[in-house]
């Protein structure tokens, strides 16, 4: 990992895709040491965000700086060294076994010796080890999400950038990568995430920022930003608080391996 300090940081940064506007004025700071959600409603722009933070996509005005200098100055394999990123769903994988697949994750580091190590860790991490031979193209929908988070995961990156990472996994599977991203941020990393569950999101991050249509509805702590009333503005629903509800809470055993 980067010994550099400094964030990652959006500064009033506006898009308009097909000719709506589609991010309005948003600025954020992704920190080292830190969960940081990004919540919202379907269409808010928290994808299209996702993409200008990571630095690929350039937004119309606004600038996005990595430690103080400008994303978009720096080459896509320093950026690639600082930055993974995981997409949103991530699309069809292709036709290559998993540990190739994760491999990919190295690529910006050459033939580094580290590699190795790296993309056994990353497995382990995302419970993908019992994978590894199997074709990418023949894995479950909640199967291929961990494949493609340990391929993010492989490039230990200072920022983990990641798209709902835990839309398509069971209560264990996601349990199990929410404890991993706060671990990797106790640790220094900095981790943002896309989350529609706003049970983990208020439990694991450590802050979280709530779009709405473009534009920031709230920033903060998760009992500060998801209050009745912005749950009711912003989402469109009433919220209860209920004990007796059915949450995963703990694991009982690791996931596939070392958890
Ligand atoms: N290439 C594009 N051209 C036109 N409009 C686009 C384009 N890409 C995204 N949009 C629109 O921008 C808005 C934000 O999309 P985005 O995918 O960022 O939302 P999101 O908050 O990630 O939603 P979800 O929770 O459904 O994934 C949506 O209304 C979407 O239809």
């Amino acid at each position: 990992m980067s010994a550099e300090t400094g964030g990652l940081s959006a500064a009033n940064v506006s898009l308009r895709l097909g000719g709506r506007s589609v991010l309005n004025d948003v600025s954020l700071e992704a920190r080292q040491g830190e969960v940081l959600g990004l919540i919202g409603p379907n269409g808010a722009g928290k994808s299209t965000f996702l993409r200008v933070l990571a630095g690929l996509r350039q937004p119309d005005t606004g600038d996005v700086t990595l430690d103080g200098g400008r994303l978009a100055d720096l080459s896509p394999n320093r950026r690639a060294r600082q930055i993974a990123f995981m997409p949103q769903n991530g699309g069809s994988p292709p036709p290559m076994d998993v540990s190739d697949l994760v491999s990919l994750g190295r690529l910006p580091f050459g033939s580094d010796p580290a590699n190795r190590d790296a993309i056994a860790q990353a497995m382990e991490e995302t419970g993908t080890v019992s994978l590894k031979d199997r074709p990418a193209t023949a894995l479950s929908g909640g199967e291929l999400a961990r494949v493609l988070l340990a391929r993010a995961l492989a490039a230990e990156t200072p920022y983990l950038i990641a798209d709902e990472p835990i839309a398509a996994l069971d209560p264990a599977h996601a349990l199990s990568v929410m404890s991993l991203f706060c671990a990797l941020a106790r640790k220094g990393r900095s981790i943002t995430v896309v989350l529609h569950d706003l049970t983990l999101a208020a439990r694991f991050c450590d802050r979280v920022v709530l779009l709405q249509s473009g534009c920031i509805a709230g920033s903060g702590t998760p009992a500060g930003v998801m209050t009745d009333a912005a749950m009711r503005d912003v989402y469109n629903v009433d919220v209860r608080r209920v004990e007796g509800a059915v949450i995963p809470w703990r694991l009982v055993r690791g996931v596939d391996g070392k958890i």
